[in-house]
């Protein structure tokens, strides 16, 4: 199956952009608590010096909240939002471009800052730390270099893997901030305000469910929603209860602690083909078929979280829990042993 097919693939859709469920300040914003009690330090200061917010990198998986807290800032400061992406900006003229044109204050968006390409990173330095652009003009024995100053902005940064930013960029952020998964409590606020904005039904029991099921991801928690609702509607359903929640999810092959069919087919290659494992990464994605970034971004993680995989030097082991989750016999080859004996530093 591929990612794009994938049901609970926190990654974006047509339907994300609906905007009716983003928060759209930073009280209505539900947990992730840190950092927002930090971000709030942070702005009330800056608006209060009348300065640019120092730049600010938000690190964490896909779906929990970096665009939209990146959009409450701009908000929150009252300044303009404009937002690009790493991929997006071919040339250094075209960040020059976005650059030249931002007024004091401002909050540029760069998602997926790990994907810039180097000449786009050189420009990127002197305007983050001296608000200057360094551009080189015409070529050969004519070319000079010239110094344009520009607005003092705030550059709010997005990416899934800050392994694989390079230290002069990531030591230019004065504010890093890592979002971690959410807890089912949160998720369930998360999914009775959904219900109320869409004007669903939907009893206490019928959102925990839902919330559990959403992978620690506020992104996969609306697209349930939404197809939980579509479920309740077909099934004419008054209120969505914990037996139609658990109907519609289990219809969509999501397990009871989110899992889905990629993650499954992750486990049972581990489990089946090497033994609970270590294997490594590569020989995982190829015998996979899907590419190795989107396991590492997007599988990995819940799953290390979770407590079923372990990363060792040796490659990707599994644990008893997830032998246990799976309901599969634990081989008598298997080389885990339970506790973190063998983890390594995660590459981030
Ligand atoms: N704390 C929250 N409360 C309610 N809804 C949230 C919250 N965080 C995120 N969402 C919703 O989840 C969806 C995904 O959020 P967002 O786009 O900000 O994630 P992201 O971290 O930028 O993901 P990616 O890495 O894929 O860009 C949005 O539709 C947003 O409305
Ligand atoms: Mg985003």
């Amino acid at each position: 199956m591929s990612d794009a097919s994938r049901l609970i693939a926190p990654d974006k859709r047509g339907e994300d952009l609906d905007t009716t469920l983003r928060p759209q300040a930073l009280d209505d914003f539900v947990g992730q608590a840190q950092a927002r009690a930090n971000l709030k330090v942070f702005i009330g200061a800056a608006k209060a010096r009348g300065e640019a917010l120092d730049h600010v990198l938000f690190v964490g998986p896909p779906g929990l909240g970096k665009t939209t807290l990146a959009q409450i800032m701009a908000k929150e400061l009252g300044v303009n939002f404009r937002a690009t992406s790493g991929p997006v900006i071919a040339k250094a003229g075209d960040l020059a471009a976005l650059l030249t044109n931002l007024e004091e204050r401002d909050v540029l968006f760069i998602d997926e800052i790990h994907r810039l390409s180097p000449a786009v990173e050189e420009i990127l330095y002197p305007a983050m730390e001296d608000f200057q652009l360094d551009l080189i003009i015409g070529e050969g024995p004519a070319a000079r270099s010239v110094k344009i100053d520009l607005s003092k902005f705030t550059l709010v940064a997005a990416t899934t893997r800050i392994g694989l930013l390079t230290t002069p960029l990531r030591d230019r952020f004065g504010i890093p901030v890592r979002l971690n998964f959410y807890t089912v409590a949160e998720l369930e606020h998360i999914v009775k305000r959904g219900a109320r904005l869409m004007g669903l039904s939907m009893d206490e029991a019928g959102a925990q469910e839902i919330a559990r099921r959403s992978r620690g991801t506020p992104r996969i928690a609306g697209r349930l929603l939404r197809r939980v609702r579509d479920f309740a509607e077909f099934a004419d359903a008054g209120t969505v209860t914990r037996r139609i929640a658990d109907e519609a999810l289990s219809r969509l092959e999501v397990d009871s602690l989110g899992l889905d069919q990629l993650d499954r087919r992750y486990l049972d290659l581990i489990a089946v083909s090497f033994g609970g494992g270590p294997v490594g990464i590569e020989t995982i994605a190829a015998a996979l078929s899907e590419p190795r970034d989107a396991i590492e971004d997007i599988v990995e993680p819940y799953l290390l979280q979770q407590g079923f995989i372990q990363r060792t030097p040796r490659g990707r082991l599994m644990t008893q829990n997830a032998f246990r989750h799976l309901g599969l016999a634990v081989p008598s080859s298997y080389q885990g042993v339970q506790g973190a004996l063998f983890e390594a530093p995660g590459e981030d």
